[in-house]
């Protein structure tokens, strides 16, 4: 059956972030895609200089920019779920990362009462997933909790996409977590949850990409609805492409950088076309642990 994907984020004339960094991958995939431009932007914040393309209206401090938008964004789902009976809303909640906040502060009521409860898959990371429940995760008992909130809130799949979570295996890795709802009674008599927690530690490279969040949640997408009901192996299917496009950008950048010299922005910007192959068929070169039902007790 044809796969259509609805994909409101936000453009860029160079390089890869939001739509750029969605639309490629997903059809290369075999998936039709239609965009919404959320924005238009030059490049992506990260550059030394941006520019605005087009000036509407109603200024938009970024790409998830004020409430008015994104109530329209809710209203836009709810017509669609209504049209649409399977249709499958991945929302990726971007409003900041390592304690910052780069959305006005008003749209949090906006994410945690109207958009959230609408999202099948929800792809936050841990700054965001913080935001969303009012808990801070320290541990991954932590972020065994703070998934089984976001259950609560609607989403039947949660990834954490990052966290500042140790790594068993070093400083080298960062760790990302995942759960997926198992059945349709959630809480078990004994309070535990039934869904499967996965872990997976992502060995990182050493430099800073824009877009990886935007691509991140395009491959999860495509894989879940490839393994609807294994989260392990389209979360390892996801992180693999990552690893893959993240290698190539990371090699790429730092001849173009020469010895010595540290990549720019514009030389780190993802080499998605250059990763078609890996794309399409991703070597999967990650495994995620299943975490064991003890360790998501509920207190
Ligand atoms: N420096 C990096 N090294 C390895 N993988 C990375 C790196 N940065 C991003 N990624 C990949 O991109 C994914 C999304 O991370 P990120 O771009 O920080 O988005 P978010 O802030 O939404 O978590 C990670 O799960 C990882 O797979
Ligand atoms: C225009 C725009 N969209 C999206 C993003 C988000 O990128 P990421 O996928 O890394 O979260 C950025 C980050 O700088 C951006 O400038
Ligand atoms: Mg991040
Ligand atoms: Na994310």
């Amino acid at each position: 059956m044809e796969c259509r994907i609805l994909s409101i984020q936000s453009h860029v004339v160079r390089g890869y972030v939001g739509n750029k960094s969605a639309t490629f991958p997903l059809q290369v995939l075999g998936f039709e895609v239609d965009s919404i431009n959320s924005v238009q932007f030059s490049n992506h914040t990260g550059w030394f200089c941006l520019f605005r393309v087009e000036l509407e209206t109603i200024f938009y401090p970024w790409y998830c920019k004020d409430k008015s938008f994104l109530e329209v964004v809710v209203s836009i789902i709810q017509e669609l779920k209504k049209a649409t009976p399977g249709l499958v809303y991945v929302c990726d909640p971007v409003m900041g990362d390592h304690g910052l906040l780069y959305v006005p502060e008003n749209l949090l009521p906006v994410y945690k009462n109207e958009v959230v409860p609408l999202a099948d898959i929800l792809t936050p990371n841990q700054f965001e997933a913080e935001l969303l429940t009012g808990r801070k995760i320290k541990t991954e008992d932590d972020a065994v909790e703070v998934m089984d909130l976001l259950h609560e809130m609607g989403p039947d799949t949660v990834v954490l996409t990052s966290t500042d979570l140790p790594s068993k295996h070093g400083d080298q890795f960062l760790v990302a977590l995942g759960s997926q709802k198992t059945s349709k009674v959630f809480r078990n008599p004994d309070g535990t949850s039934s869904s499967q927690k996965i872990c997976m530690d992502i060995p990182q490279v050493d430099a800073v990409f824009v877009g990886t969040g935007d691509l991140f949640a395009a491959m999860l997408l495509a894989w879940t609805h490839h393994h609807p009901k294994d989260l392990k192996t389209a979360f390892e299917k996801t992180v693999s492409v990552m690893q893959h496009v993240v290698k190539r950008t990371f090699t790429y950048a730092n001849e173009m950088a020469g010895p010595g010299n540290k990549p720019s922005a514009a030389q780190l910007e993802l080499r998605m076309i250059q990763s078609k192959a890996d794309i399409e068929n991703p070597s999967v070169v990650v495994e995620a642990k299943v975490l064991q039902k003890s360790s998501h007790q509920k207190q």
